[in-house]
């Protein structure tokens, strides 16, 4: 794996998408990635109708605080956390660095209703896709002009590779919604209906199979930085737990 800390993240900015979203194919290995996926617990899964999901160090509380008695285990520190940081992207955020990660499992025809990630965390989030493609969607917000019926709001799709890593920063993470359609196949990938075409790590896969993306069991790694983190837990519970 080539050595991080040159990349130069404006090459990687999904230009055709609002501000500002950078794509970077394989910013983790093979090796890397099958390490991850060894050492995700499997037994804190928390079921959803539509996905699964577990928060890492600990689920945010009502009032959006980080309460945890560690921090991110070593397997999320190194090498994914170490090599985001290197990119800069939490710089500006209170902790320099991120301190939560949501971890996200979808089977082929689940997905996630359009939203935004909100007010809890520092606005910028890094996504890593693990195990198999698919395409997020990003929509401008509904305009508040309620004048108008028509449905004009623009939107983007964006192809996320296996070992990828997305950024979503700035007005792309404050102006828009983004969300994940339940199909078990995406269907019309091309450089006209991929806003990061261009950045892909392998559009040849995509354009042998005719620009249709099969799904498989997709793993998401969400990375971000808490803005109100306590670490009472140790407290609470007397002993830290290593
Ligand atoms: O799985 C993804 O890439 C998106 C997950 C997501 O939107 C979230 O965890 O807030
Ligand atoms: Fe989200």
């Amino acid at each position: 794996m080539a050595d991080k800390i040159g990349i130069d993240l404006e090459q990687s900015r999904i230009k055709d998408a609002p501000a500002s979203m950078f794509y970077i194919p394989n910013f983790i290995t093979q090796d890397e990635e099958e390490y991850i996926l060894s050492k995700i617990p499997a037994n804190q899964w928390i079921t959803l109708s539509h996905r699964r999901l577990q928060a890492i160090p600990a689920r945010l509380t009502p009032s959006n605080a980080l309460v945890a008695s560690s921090g991110l285990p070593e397997w999320l520190l190194k090498p994914a956390v170490q090599r985001i940081d290197e990119l800069g992207i939490f710089q500006d955020s209170p902790y320099k660095t991120a301190n939560h990660c949501l971890i996200n499992g979808y089977l082929p025809g689940q997905g996630i209703m359009p939203h935004e990630d909100g007010s809890a965390y520092h606005p910028v989030v890094a996504t890593i896709s693990l195990s198999s493609s698919l395409v997020l969607d990003v929509t401008e917000k509904k305009s508040n002009d309620s004048s108008s019926d028509q449905d004009d709001r623009q939107s983007w799709r964006i192809f996320q590779e296996p070992r990828s890593l997305l950024v979503t920063a700035g007005s792309a993470y404050t102006e828009t919604l983004h969300g994940i359609a339940e199909v078990k196949e995406d269907i019309d990938l091309k450089g006209e209906t991929v806003a990061n075409w261009d950045l892909l790590g392998d559009r040849e896969r995509v354009m042998e199979s005719g620009g249709n993306n099969l799904r498989e069991t997709r793993i998401s790694l969400t990375f971000r930085d808490v803005l109100k983190v306590s670490n009472v837990g140790s407290k609470i519970f007397g002993k830290v737990r290593g």
